[in-house]
């Protein structure tokens, strides 16, 4: 019997955690610290479904920040898992499966012509970072305020996410020198970029952005942003990378750059690549990723890059999607939400914002429309916290922070969706 209110047992373990792990967790984004409270324990996950060890079930629109666009367990993952672990769990050699799942990105992200494997979507970052320094021979680079890449020391300036989260958007022991070649600029604002551009155009080495950015919650480019920061890169020779850890495979099967018509020099990718196993890649233009070494001199490497088990995981997922070609459904599934939940906060007389693309969306408490870092912090995080901690209560996890996206997965359906509204109708009369 679900009683999601209740979760002796969750806050037993985390009570335990919080002595040996710092602050009980080992990501601050999956603290509950915007919104008070502890953390349910995840037993097990099961298609749309999460449960706790209190014997809770929760409808899940997290996906473990959004590997699980099959949802949990799907059974090709698992086996495929299960046959690559027969075999051995890491080699440090080459094995089939690397070049598999690279010839299956450099088939599906248009801007990939080869590619590298990493253990997650921050080395993708830092190492696109260095790469698209080491190429043009430059430092400078450009990021924008609210967008998150991972806990990269040169990218840990106004970032998104827990950073944001927790009130730490530029962290302490970032030492000042790491981030003096770094540019901020406020998303979707074209004529910031020219501005940045026209005094340091000739030492600009990269700009990197989130193509659909998720980590100030859901925030969609402008088109004129978007062509803007195409042709600014192009006429400076500037490496434009997408940082596609999110947004990659997630928006479209051929990631957001097809979906926006706008093919970057660089990609970075995570989550859903690794299918909920650790694996993340930069790839792009064959001439910059040619710089890389062993052909050329800009150094990275991994131990455990590109271990069987994670390509074993990361290519069943890719090759189900391919297969399943879910994005119609999931585009019809996150939108009945979106509407279910224009109306339902309509009904209650709750401002809110809703950003969407494809299957990642944010409901903000918010009377303007969110553009921006700006415009995302000008949420009502109090409220925010209520109606999450109301949504959980009747069996509904969300994240744990106005400043991400949720995530809508192939096996939900639309009588889930239903019963997700049914929450946020009762939820919503409470704020
Ligand atoms: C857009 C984006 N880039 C980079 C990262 C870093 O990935 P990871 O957490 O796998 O290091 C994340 C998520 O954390 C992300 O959402
Ligand atoms: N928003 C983050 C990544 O996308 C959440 C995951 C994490 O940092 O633990």
């Amino acid at each position: 019997m679900n009683d999601t209110a209740n979760r002796p047992n969750s806050e037993t373990e985390f009570a335990r955690a919080c002595k040996s792990i710092p602050g009980g967790v080992n990501s601050p984004a999956r603290a509950f610290g915007a919104v008070g409270g502890t953390p349910p324990y995840i037993q097990r996950g099961d298609g749309p479904y999460l449960f706790d060890i209190d014997g809770n079930q929760y409808i899940d629109f997290i996906g473990s920040w959004g590997p699980h666009i099959l949802g949990h367990r799907h059974p090709a993952v698992i086996r495929a898992i299960q046959l690559a672990l027969e075999t051995g769990t890491s080699f440090g050699a080459p094995t089939v499966a690397e070049s598999e799942l690279a010839e299956l990105v450099v088939k599906l992200v248009p801007s990939v012509e080869k590619v590298r494997m990493v253990n997650s979507g921050t080395e993708a970052t830092m190492s696109a970072i260095r790469l698209a320094r080491g190429f043009t021979g430059r430092d400078v680079i450009i990021k924008f305020a609210g967008c998150y890449h991972g806990h990269v020391d040169s990218l840990l300036v106004q970032a998104g996410s827990g950073a944001l989260t927790l009130g730490t958007p530029s962290s302490p022991g970032v030492p000042s020198g790491c981030t003096a070649d770094t540019l901020v600029l406020p998303y979707n604002d074209v004529a910031a970029l020219g501005t940045a551009f026209e005094g340091k155009g000739a030492e600009l080495a990269a700009v990197i952005l989130e193509p659909v950015c998720g980590n100030m919650g859901c925030v969609v480019p402008t088109e004129e942003f978007l062509q803007a920061l195409r042709q600014t890169c192009t006429n400076n020779g500037t490496v434009l990378i997408f940082d596609e850890v999110m947004s990659g495979f997630r928006v479209a099967l051929n990631c957001a750059q097809s979906r926006l018509g706008v093919t970057p020099d660089l990609t970075t990718l995570g989550k859903i690549l690794g299918g909920g196993m650790p694996v993340g890649a930069y790839g792009g233009r064959a001439d910059i990723m040619d710089a890389v070494s062993p052909v050329g001199s800009v150094y990275q490497a991994g131990t455990l890059s590109g271990n069987p088990v994670a390509m074993a995981s990361g290519l069943a997922t890719l090759q189900q999607l391919v297969k399943d070609d879910p994005y119609n459904k999931l585009e019809s599934l996150a939108a009945q939400l979106e509407d279910g939940l224009l109306a339902a906060a309509k009904n209650a007389n709750v401002p809110v914002q809703i950003n969407r693309v494809g299957s990642m969306l944010t409901m903000f408490f918010n009377e303007q429309p969110v553009t921006d870092f700006a415009t995302a912090t000008a949420s009502d995080t109090d409220r925010f916290a209520k109606w999450f901690h109301g949504m959980l209560d009747r069996g509904v996890y969300l994240p744990c922070s106005q400043y991400e996206a949720l995530f809508v997965s192939a096996t939900h359906t639309p009588e889930l969706i239903d019963e997700t509204l049914e929450a946020a109708s009762a939820t919503l009369a409470t704020l």
